[in-house]
């Protein structure tokens, strides 16, 4: 119960966090409209009286007022809060966007329950955007309720039996939405597996391999399986709700019926006017009416509650991340180096630690080179040094500070990076590159970045690539939205410009990055390679290159020879041939596969 308190609480800050003013207003009018309805039952039974002699005519003065406040009160509000939904809607994208990148790691993403969550609160983050009409609507029908329980005490009071029927209503409805929700919980996880089947169906990086294959048919059959599964029990749940709904509907119209059959006899007897008769005629239905429309604001306010229960837990789960964050910036230039220290590392959500009791020194300046077989660790250790994950056991010291005690971002921002899983951004060729140091992306036009773009195109030998677009740097990339398209290796070429870009990096990780470029191309990419390394090699910065090609690797400083989480030997290529180990092994079996 406190959970959703709090939930109400979160829902009620973010509206008036999104705009204050716009807020406020909505709230005056919301409740200001809620009287006014009532009133026009009341203004309507004095007039009545009036007729009948019984009344004054200020009565009239009464319906007129309550007419135009609830008129024109609606147009404003309509206005209003419809600005009010766009305010919420953009504050909350940014909030989610925020959340999940905000932690240091990527593990929030590989793990089901937080990708749940996120996938809920983004699924859903919609309906958040309806949260001030909902609390608004809900706080409309409370006062309009209390006017009426007024109106119709002053009658009699065993007419306020009427409005408890309505409460019996509400009731149902509040119990058919929880079910909802929690059928809605207990299917999420379907929800996120058919959203990724759905995309790799339709994904046109895909269309060749679903072709190909023929997994058209069986990726729609697990799809619709999916969608069996994920809506069978939202079913179930809906119909339980709709029939108690129904039960509690049946009463409220047996109690109707009565409470205008006593007030008829009240009449009758003397005990209530002509007016009052039409009163409670025409505040019945505003009662059936509350009720339905309450019913219908609590279903809404569950889900919303739900919702804003994921985003609580998304936030408290970010700040507990981050709170240990440290501070310190990183060093100008190396001196020492990077030096793993006994470190060990296993997947969140898994046993098996995949890089195991690691010591090892990465001197400042040099060129390292990791090789084994797949799965052996390589890339993991890519992600430990750039901070993706943090080691389970162990430090990683850069010049002797941990890695943890440096701020993420400012760590982040001497890092280079080129992967065999590079992102193809379809933006111009100049911003596909510029991304590779952001601070580019915004200083102003005409500053002399010149000679950093052609230093990093050539450095990823993309000349070529750029020279056949029509508009050079500024042309569009990307067939989706009307750009030019690129083969797999050009995209590879413009992912190691952009790796290039920055200048005095600490660290240039290389994760298989000729993986998509012809052997020749390989040899092109080594020599510019070299040449971009003495440059990094000036700031002590250390290049790091993962490659299964020892043809690649052998003009390394350090080979680091991994197996199953562990080094198992480590030397420049000279000592590993001399030592006649597994790298011999491998560099003598790949080189006679040329020969
Ligand atoms: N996100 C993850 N969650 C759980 N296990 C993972 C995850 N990523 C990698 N692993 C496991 O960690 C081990 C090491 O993977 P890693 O990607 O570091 O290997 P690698 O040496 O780079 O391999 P390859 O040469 O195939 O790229 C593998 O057994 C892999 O299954």
């Amino acid at each position: 119960m406190r959970d959703r308190w709090e939930s109400l609480a979160t829902l009620v800050r973010l509206t008036f966090a999104a705009s204050p003013w716009l807020a406020t207003t909505e709230l005056v009018l919301v409740v200001v409209m809620a009287v006014a309805g009532p009133l026009q039952a009341y203004g309507v039974a004095r007039m009545v009286n009036a007729v009948t002699g019984q009344g004054s005519v200020t009565a009239a003065v009464i319906l007129f007022g309550a007419l135009a406040v609830a008129f024109g009160g609606l147009v404003l509000s309509d206005a209003v809060r419809h600005r009010l939904e766009d305010d919420i809607e953009l504050s909350l994208q940014r909030e989610l966007l925020d959340l999940a990148t905000s932690p240091p790691g990527i593990a929030h993403h590989e793990q089901p329950e937080i990708a749940d969550r996120l996938g809920a609160a983004k699924e859903e983050f919609r309906r958040l955007k309806g949260t001030a009409g909902t609390i608004g609507s809900g706080l409309a029908v409370l006062v309009s309720t209390v006017t009426v329980l007024v109106l119709l005490a002053g009658i009699h009071p065993l007419l306020l039996l009427l409005p408890l029927l309505g409460l019996l209503r509400l009731w149902a409805s509040a119990f058919g939405a929880r079910e909802f929700r929690h059928a809605i919980t207990a299917t999420m996880q379907h929800n996120r597996r058919h959203a990724r089947l759905a995309e790799i169906a339709a994904h046109p990086r895909h269309g060749l391999e679903v072709r190909a294959f023929g997994l058209r048919g069986l990726l729609t059959d697990r799809i619709g399986e999916l969608f069996e599964q994920q809506n069978e029990p939202r079913w179930q749940a809906r119909r339980k709700g709709q029939l108690l709904e129904i039960a509690a509907r049946v009463l409220f119209g047996l109690g109707y019926g009565a409470a205008i059959v006593f007030v008829v006899w009240l009449a009758r007897e003397g005990r209530a006017t002509a007016g009052d008769v039409t009163m409670v005629m025409l505040l019945a239905p505003q009662t059936d009416q509350a009720a339905q429309r309450l019913s219908d604001t609590v279903r809404v306010l569950i889900a919303l509650l739900d919702v804003a229960s994921h985003l609580r837990w998304l936030r408290r789960y970010v700040g507990e991340q981050t709170a240990w964050e440290g501070a310190a910036q990183p060093p100008p230039v190396l001196r020492n180096g990077i030096e793993l220290r006994e470190v060990s590392f296993a997947y969140p959500g898994t046993q098996r630690p995949v890089v195991r009791d690691l010591n090892v020194h990465l001197p400042a300046g040099s060129t390292v080179a990791l090789v084994g077989d797949n799965g052996a660790g390589k890339t993991t250790m890519v992600k430990l040094l750039t901070r993706l994950y943090d080691p389970g056991a162990g430090a990683i010291l850069v010049d002797g500070a941990d890695l943890r005690t440096i701020d993420h971002e400012a760590w982040r921002s001497r890092i280079s990076a080129g992967f065999q899983d590079f992102v193809r951004y379809e933006y111009t060729a100049r911003e596909a590159i510029g991304l590779g140091d952001p601070a580019r992306l915004h200083e102003p036009a005409g500053h002399n970045d010149d000679a950093a773009y052609d230093g990093a195109i050539d450095a990823g030998d993309a000349r070529a690539v750029i020279d056949r677009l029509p508009a050079g740097l500024d042309t569009r990339l990307g067939t989706r939205f009307g750009g030019a398209d690129l083969s797999g290796g050009q995209w590879q070429r413009l992912a190691l410009a952009r790796a290039f870009l920055r200048e005095r990096p600490l660290l240039v990780l290389l994760d298989e990055p000729a993986a998509a470029l012809d052997p020749e191309s390989e040899h092109a990419l080594l020599d510019r390679f070299n040449a971009a390394s003495a440059a990094t090699r000036a700031t002590g910065g250390i290049t790091l290159l993962v490659s299964h090609r020892l043809s690649t690797v052998r003009m390394a400083d350090l080979i680091l020879v991994f197996d199953d989480g562990r080094l198992v030997e480590s030397g420049d290529h000279d000592a590993l041939m001399s030592a006649a180990g597994t790298y011999a092994e491998l560099f003598e079996l790949q080189a006679s596969a040329y020969r």
